[in-house]
């Protein structure tokens, strides 16, 4: 007779079994309440699975999303358009990051400092040399430097450190090393950019807290918490950006901080206060270059009948390296903004300073109107940054100077901006018989911009709708 084999029990082949089987010496009353609260446990889970097929039915049924990419130069203002998105129809969310984007403000303030600290370095070097060398030089820069401002240079060493810290913790690429040689140090003078792969909002965001009340958004406890040295340092970046020869230096040098992206020494105070979370407009105003391509998508309601409509916006970068990958995203979409910054005429690009950047927009316009790809895609142009625009041609800087065919025309906004705005739609006329829709825009003001995303909005779901017959 061969050897009975003994039978090994269940939990040794199925470990899962082990923790599913009923209890041991279960009563006839306890075996009735497990049966129970499994048959509650199994309508649970049906009523789940009904769920999920009834909202995957659906999906299929939903109309398709509606895809809109952001283009235009660098510095165009293409983020800050999709920020006003975002406030306008995603206020949570966005008011949720304020953590993240204090953070890239007070890199901003670093940044700026560090210009003006660069400037007097420049100047300090040039006076530095001996009266031979000076004499080739033109009469550029050489303005001295006193104690004062010898001594604000040393104290504001500390904000280095802070910049690489928020780098760091914000996974921003660099090689910003910190140095103890006040006023000659070659420092990169580049921008910070993030890469759209780059979870850097996480960084700062509190993940223990539900209430986004602005009060929770910021771990005030921690101790690397960069606000308290910038705090520290505020009385000395204030007497340095309002110090008559550093105005002086930086004139001389053609640098117009107030004009750059990211400018907040004129609200130093504000910035750099204990507790300071930046309002939705200092949000707007914070400069962060994009790399490479982000996707935002979300849900906006319809204007003739409630119904919500999927949208899907592309942000890109606009610098020139980064153009190439903009092709990929042509396929589809079904309008284009395309921003072009009017104020900067009188620019060049920072990635090719022998190209003025309206010249820059005049071409990229003019490729992307003559794209075959691009030939059902609606355009919309935005002529950006007309504040700036505004307040450059009232202090005197003339359009005809940069722009020979504008000739002698009046100097003044209105003739400024509907001269460009026909260039532009001359340009679309040339090559494609298509709509000219134009804005003239100031990205960071919410109020104005508001209107205009609404109309935009609007306009492309009623062309979408359109599209599907839904109405005729
Ligand atoms: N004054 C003013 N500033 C603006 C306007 N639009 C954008 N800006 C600022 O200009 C800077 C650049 O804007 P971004 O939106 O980052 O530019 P971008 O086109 O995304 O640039 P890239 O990411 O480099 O391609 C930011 O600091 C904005 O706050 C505007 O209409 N007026
Ligand atoms: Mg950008």
């Amino acid at each position: 007779m061969p050897a009975r084999v003994p039978r090994r029990p269940m939990e040794d082949i199925d470990p899962f079994a082990n923790a599913i089987a009923p209890p041991q010496n279960e009563s006839p009353a306890e075996q009735e309440l497990r049966i129970q609260k499994e048959r509650a446990a199994k309508q649970v889970s049906d009523a789940i699975d009904a769920e999920l097929s009834r909202e995957q039915a659906y999906e299929k049924k939903r109309p398709k999303a509606v895809k809109i990419l952001l283009l235009g130069q660098s510095e165009s203002g293409k983020s800050t358009t999709l920020k006003n998105f975002q406030l306008l129809y995603e206020p949570k969310t966005f008011r949720a990051e304020r953590a993240s984007w204090r953070a890239i403000i007070q890199l901003n303030v670093v940044r700026s400092i560090q210009i003006i600290l660069d400037a007097m370095a420049r100047a300090q070097n040039l006076n530095d040399r001996p009266p031979s060398a000076r004499s080739s030089i033109s009469s550029h820069d050489s303005l001295r430097l006193d104690a004062e401002l010898i001594g604000l240079n040393t104290r504001l060493l500390p904000l280095l450190e802070v910049e690489k810290s928020l780098m760091k913790r914000l996974s921003i690429p660099g090689e910003w090393e910190a140095t103890t040689r006040p006023l000659t140090s070659r420092r990169r003078q580049g921008e910070i950019a993030v890469n759209s792969t780059v979870a850097w909002k996480g960084a700062f965001t509190r993940t223990d807290r539900e209430s986004i009340d602005t009060d929770h958004l910021v771990d005030w406890d921690d101790p690397e918490d960069p606000g308290v040295v910038l705090h520290a340092c505020r009385e000395d970046m204030k007497r340095l950006w309002e110090h008559p020869t550093v105005q002086a230096i930086l004139e001389k040098q053609s640098i117009r901080l107030q004009e750059q992206a990211g400018f907040f020494l004129d609200s130093i105070e504000e910035v750099t206060s204990l507790r300071y979370v930046p309002t939705d407009d200092h949000i707007l105003k914070a400069r962060l270059k994009t790399l490479g391509v982000s996707e935002h998508r979300m849900r906006l309601t319809d204007p003739t009948g409630g119904m919500s409509r999927d949208f899907r916006i592309f942000d890109v970068g606009g610098t020139r390296s980064l153009r190439s990958a903009w092709v990929s995203y042509f396929d589809d979409m079904d309008a284009i903004i395309f921003l072009a910054p009017i104020s900067a005429f009188d620019q060049v690009l920072t990635e090719d300073p022998t190209v003025n950047r309206l010249a820059d927009s005049y071409q990229l316009w003019t490729t992307i109107v003559s794209n075959k790809l691009l030939q059902k895609t609606n355009l919309i142009l935005f002529l950006n940054k007309v504040d700036i625009m505004h307040a450059k041609l009232a202090s005197g800087i003339r359009l005809s100077d940069f722009v020979d065919s504008y000739g002698r025309r009046p100097n003044d906004f209105d003739s400024a901006s509907r001269y460009l705005k026909k260039q532009f739609q001359s340009i679309l006329k040339q090559h494609s018989p298509r709509i000219f829709y134009c804005h003239l825009t100031n990205a960071i003001d919410t109020k104005s911009t508001k209107y205009v995303l609404a109309g935009i909005k609007d306009m492309l779901m009623r062309f979408h709708l359109q599209e599907s017959h839904l109405i005729l």
